[in-house]
Formats: structure tokens, C-alpha cells, sequence
């Protein structure tokens, strides 16, 4: 599968063995990993699978498993596992992303071959965080990954995250690489974005939910968002709109939605969302620490927002 990586990035790119291209177009929900009420909080298989069918079963392109909505910083690598796993046993593996980030080389490459093993989808993967690479060596960080990973790699700009922002000709540059094929975008650069959809190299995936509209509307493939857990078939409603031409209809339900998106990052994610899916689904309202449950008041922002959405008028 790899291939030596070369200083020449073209000969890099000649050398490497790739793999089918899948389409990431569409509204991926990026999971919540819903946890006990115990003092361990330990992961909530039950309440785990049974949100992620509803959600399949709404008709959602797919699932980001532990990415940053997911907790997956609070989870172990193994943890991590078994979260996959919960799902892959009632999601079918092309409609899986999972997320990777790390800053241990070695452990990161081992994680994705285990990720791969389970021929998901994808997988989304952020620079390493904290260390603050060069761009140089976020090249070379995803050259590494890509070279080595069975399946699609999918970057995830997301610089008030990571502390380091992957630039636009980074981005190009790691585009023309055959293994990666789209881009979470969180980097908050409207040029970036407009000229990624120009380039046409890889998929852009709305990252920010505000986002969703203007990248859609921009010629964006989708979106990877939290907020999605709440009327999945307005988002879907939204999308199918704009790919018809009918922007009127796709700006009402977007406007719509605003308030609920806007308030979902109001407090750190996925408090305000783990809030909202507690009182409508069955989980606890539980984050690990440091994350905190939302405050009392934004619980009631947050619901007050979602029942609004009930008052969409129909729009044809
Ligand atoms: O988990 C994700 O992936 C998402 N990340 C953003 C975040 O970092 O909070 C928000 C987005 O809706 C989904």
C-alpha cells in the first residue's frame, strides 16, 4: 500500500498506490458519544447505537465517529475502538467516517491501520495539535498518513483547535495527493474555501454549521456538522433545495435553523447538544471533564430554539 516518501512531491504522488475514490458529498452528522451517569461515565453502548440508526434512518449521507463532537479527546484509544465498533455494527462501514488526532506519530499510524481494517469510509484527520508544526511539516505529517492509510483521507483544518491553521497552499498541495479526497473546513478563510471549490481537486465539507449555506451555495460538496442531530430532514430539506436552484426555499429553512446553530456553540461543544438530545432522545445529559453539562439557562435556550423549529411553515 505505502510507498517511501521522496523529497519531490510529484514523484511522492507518482509512487503511491491509490485508493477508491468515494463521494463525501452530502450532510454528515458529526456523533455525539453519549455517557453514563455513573462516576466513570463510561460510554453508553445502548444509547450510542440507537442514535446513530435514527440517524441513518433519517436519511443523513453518514456519521463522523470520535471527532471533536464526539469527545474524542477524553476518550482512549482503545475507547476509541469500541465506539467505532458499536457503530459499524448497525451503520453500514461507507457511511463511517472516523476521526483521527493525535501527536505521537507512531501511535496516530497505528490507529489508522486499525481504522482501516474496518474499511470505513474515511478518515478525518486533524494536524497534531499542540506542538505547532511548520507548514512543512504538516506536509509532511499528511503525506505520512495518506501514504500509509488503506482507506480515504479526509483533513480537518480546524486551527482554534489544533493551534495551527493548514494554509491554502498546503491544502492544495496535500489536494493533489491521490488518498486525499476532501476537506472538513474550519478554517474560517472565505478565499481558501471559494478557490478550493475553484480547484476542484478535493470535496469541500462545510465544518462550521453557519458555514453550511454559503458552502453549499459556493459549489461546497456538504457539510460535517453537531447541529444535525436536531430535524436532520431540515438540513436534508436544505440541501435538496439548493441543489434544485430553489435558493429561496434553502435560505428560509437555513435562517430557520440560525438560532439553533448559533446557540449549540454558545457554551463549548457538545454541552448545549448533549443537553437538547437528552430531553429528546434516550441518553444522559453527561460530558467527561473537564466538559461540563450546559448551564441551566442555555438548557433552556437550547430547547426553546429546537421547538421553534416545529413553527417551519411548509415550503414546497
Ligand atoms: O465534531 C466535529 O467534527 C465538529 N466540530 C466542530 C467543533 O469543533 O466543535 C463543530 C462541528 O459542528 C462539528
Amino acid at each position: 500500500m505505502s510507498s517511501s516518501i521522496s523529497s519531490s512531491s510529484n514523484t511522492h504522488i507518482e509512487s503511491v498506490h491509490q485508493i477508491r475514490r468515494i463521494d463525501f458529498s452530502g450532510i454528515w452528522v458529526a456523533l455525539v458519544t453519549p455517557f453514563c451517569a455513573s462516576a466513570e461515565a463510561e460510554v453508553d453502548f445502548p444509547a450510542l447505537q440507537a442514535l446513530a440508526s435514527k440517524l441513518i434512518a433519517e436519511g443523513v449521507a453518514g456519521l463522523v465517529v470520535c471527532g471533536s463532537t464526539g469527545e474524542a479527546a477524553a476518550l482512549s484509544a482503545e475507547e476509541q475502538l469500541q465506539v467505532l465498533d458499536a457503530v459499524l455494527a448497525v451503520v453500514p462501514a461507507h457511511q463511517i467516517i472516523m476521526g483521527l488526532s493525535g501527536n505521537h506519530m507512531g501511535q496516530v499510524l497505528h490507529r489508522l491501520a486499525q481504522t482501516g481494517q474496518r474499511g470505513v469510509a474515511g478518515v478525518l484527520v486533524t494536524p497534531p495539535y499542540y506542538i505547532r508544526p511548520s507548514q512543512a511539516g504538516i506536509l509532511h505529517y499528511f503525506h505520512e498518513i495518506a501514504d500509509a492509510s488503506a482507506i480515504p483521507v479526509l483533513l480537518y483544518n480546524i486551527p482554534y483547535r489544533t493551534g495551527v491553521n493548514m494554509e491554502l497552499a498546503t491544502i492544495q498541495e496535500l489536494a493533489r495527493h491521490p488518498n486525499i479526497v476532501a476537506i472538513k473546513d474550519c478554517g474560517g478563510n472565505l478565499q481558501a474555501t471559494m478557490q478550493l471549490i475553484m480547484d476542484g481537486d478535493i470535496q469541500v465539507l462545510a465544518g462550521e454549521d453557519h458555514q453550511l449555506f454559503t458552502t453549499l451555495c459556493l459549489g461546497g460538496a456538504g457539510g460535517i456538522l453537531a447541529s444535525a442531530h436536531l430535524r436532520p430532514d431540515l438540513f436534508l430539506r436544505l440541501q435538496a433545495h439548493i441543489r434544485a436552484g430553489q435558493l429561496e426555499q434553502a435560505r428560509a429553512i437555513f435562517y430557520h435553523l440560525l438560532p439553533l446553530m448559533q446557540s449549540l456553540f454558545e457554551e463549548p461543544n457538545p454541552a448545549p447538544l448533549k443537553a437538547a438530545l437528552a430531553s429528546i432522545h434516550s441518553m444522559q445529559d453527561v460530558l467527561r471533564g473537564p466538559m461540563l453539562s450546559a448551564s441551566s439557562a442555555m438548557q433552556e435556550k437550547i430547547l426553546q430554539a429546537y421547538a421553534r423549529l416545529q413553527d417551519l411553515e411548509p415550503i414546497s
